[in-house]
């Protein structure tokens, strides 16, 4: 039975897929209410409150794939999850309409001082001269990111009159002129704008990136608003800017701390809050856990996901056209981590024929985390197989070709360890399987499966049937084999797969015969 735990609120009609499946327990409950059994699950669900720290993830062993029912993972530790062979999938537009609507509330509000005004009458006052605001018609908004969510603020504001002008450094030119933009640098966004607001992501670029420098820059009098991440604008800077009058009002859905407590800032009359509510309708959460939920069960089926933040996306049909490299890539990869038993430097993988046309990103990362699989105490995947590589200090490239070199695809690899060089060569054949037809200089025609026996000799009469008849006597039975040899009387090699793995003396046995030169098991 799958189990997973769904650590933060999340909406039960999303999660349905999960809930309906008999083969999957769903627990939610918050981290703390499970900490004796944090082994036992391969998937957690979250949206911004669980923190999943390294320490988390080593508590949860088992697990295999962290959903975050939103956008923002900054609650999630990605280079950990990496490491410990975690996917991290999230849920990237199912919130984002709502968050936009919730940054054009805030302007609205903010602008005409809503929120004061509604208290001042709960109050059982009637003060009409104290909440006089100034129209968004022809004012100039600055959005800073212009990703989803910037972008829909900019219909929304382009539909109330408002002059536009972006600052996003990714934003190519044709897509800001297919929407219509005004794309300028920071500097002169903040020079324009009389109100900003902010949708980047929090990064170590973004982290302050309206701090006193940039926000000596705007107008006297601007509006700023964050429904992002808190500490996008920085709320020191902040302070000083509202306490000397530069700033006309702030909107924050976020803060650099959840909750503020009693940040100074809420002091402000001029400054109006909400709880983190960009997300928070019955749609955008129906929406993202829907999302993360078909995510998590196609995962959990072997499926692709689509929405990975440490693994390349693949479509569905990508996926199947990919699948069978993907399988072949992984068993060359740990035949040849086996058959090269000492220290390597460097990887080289060439895609020949239709496989180099094919998303080859995939079926590298599979043949990397095969070949580490042998070498590697913790779990190694698709996820962390190209960190752990680089952590290991073995580099890895790929190379592409359109001729298959009389094979339709085929993928060679090369092993360049500290005292030798090895070259395989791997083809798949429709409706025959996965074949190896070329190892260590010899050609052959193998299927990379299952207790494989690599014999190294010389060219004479009589080796197969010394090999056979030590194999007899000692009861391994051979399924079949394979030779190959450079020329009459040279170098030669057999590829025998047997019915069990063989023993170490039984190796030692085979090592002494005469003209033998290597021996080597390969377990597939
Ligand atoms: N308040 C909420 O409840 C809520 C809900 C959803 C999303 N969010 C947050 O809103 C933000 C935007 O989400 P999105 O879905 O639009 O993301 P997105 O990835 O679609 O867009 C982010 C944009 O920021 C741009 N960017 C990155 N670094 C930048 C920089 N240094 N300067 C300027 N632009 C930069 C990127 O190029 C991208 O276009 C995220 O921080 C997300 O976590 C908040
Ligand atoms: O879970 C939430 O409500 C917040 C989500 C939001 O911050 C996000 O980044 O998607």
């Amino acid at each position: 039975m799958v189990r997973i735990l769904v650590s933060d609120a999340m909406s039960e009609e999303g999660l349905a897929p999960l809930l309906a499946d008999p083969t999957i327990e769903v627990v939610q409950k918050k981290v703390t209410e499970v900490e004796g059994e944090l082994d036992t699950f391969d998937a957690l669900l979250v949206r911004s409150a669980t923190k999943v720290t390294e320490q988390l993830l080593q508590n949860m062993p088992n697990l295999k794939i962290v959903g975050r029912a939103g956008v923002g993972v900054d609650n999630i530790d990605v280079d950990a999850a990496t490491r410990y062979g975690v996917v991290v999938i999230n849920a990237p537009n199912g919130n984002t309409i709502s968050t936009a609507e919730h940054t054009f509330a805030m302007m609205a509000s903010l602008v005409r001082r809503i929120p004061q005004a509604h208290i001042s009458v709960k109050s059982r006052e009637w003060n009409r001269s104290a909440f006089v605001g100034v129209e968004l018609f022809g004012k100039h908004l600055g959005i800073i990111g212009f990703g989803r969510i910037g972008s829909e603020v900019a219909k929304r504001a382009r539909a109330f009159g408002m002059h536009v002008h972006v600052y996003d450094p990714f934003l190519t030119k044709a897509r800001a002129e297919k929407i219509g933009v005004d794309v300028c640098t920071l500097d002169e966004l903040l020079a324009q704008a009389d109100i900003i607001t902010v949708h980047t992501p929090l990064t170590k670029e973004t982290k302050g990136l309206l701090g006193p420098k940039n926000l000596a820059k705007t107008k006297k009098g601007v509006y700023l608003i964050n429904c992002a991440r808190g500490g996008i604008i920085d709320e020191q800077a902040l302070l000083s800017f509202l306490e000397n009058g530069h700033v006309a009002g702030v909107a924050l859905d976020v803060f650099e701390q959840e909750p503020p407590g009693d940040h100074p800032l809420l002091s402000f009359d001029n400054v109006i809050v909400t709880p983190h509510l960009g997300a928070s309708t019955i749609e955008a959460q129906v929406n993202v856990a829907t999302q993360v939920a078909e995510e998590v069960l196609k995962f959990l089926q072997g499926k692709p996901v689509t929405s990975s933040i440490n693994l390349p996306t693949l479509s569905k049909d990508v996926y199947e056209k990919i699948q069978a490299f993907y399988t072949l890539a992984r068993k060359m990869g740990i035949v040849a981590s086996q058959y090269m038993s000492e220290p390597v430097q460097e990887i080289a993988i060439t895609y020949s024929g239709s496989v180099a046309d094919l998303e080859t990103t995939f079926i590298t990362r599979s043949l990397l985390a095969g070949f580490l699989k042998p070498r590697v105490a913790s779990t190694v995947n698709e996820v962390n197989a190209a960190m752990i590589a680089k952590e290991r200090g073995i580099a890895f490239s790929e190379k592409f070709s359109a001729n298959g070199n009389d094979y339709n695809n085929s993928i060679t690899l090369t092993v360049y360890g500290e005292n030798k060089t090895f070259t395989m060569k791997g083809t798949h054949i429709a409706h025959y399987g996965d074949r190896i037809v070329h190892f260590n200089g010899f050609a052959i025609d193998f299927a990379p499966e299952g207790h494989l026996l690599y014999i190294q000799h010389h060219d004479k009469p009589g080796m197969i049937g010394k090999v056979g008849n030590i194999l007899g006597d000692h009861q391994v039975n051979i399924a079949t084999m394979q030779v190959g040899r450079q020329e009459a009387g040279g170098k030669a090699i057999m590829m025998l797969s047997l019915d069990k793995p063989l023993d170490d003396a039984l190796v030692e046995i085979l090592e002494k015969i005469d003209d033998i030169d290597v021996v080597k098991r390969l377990e597939v």
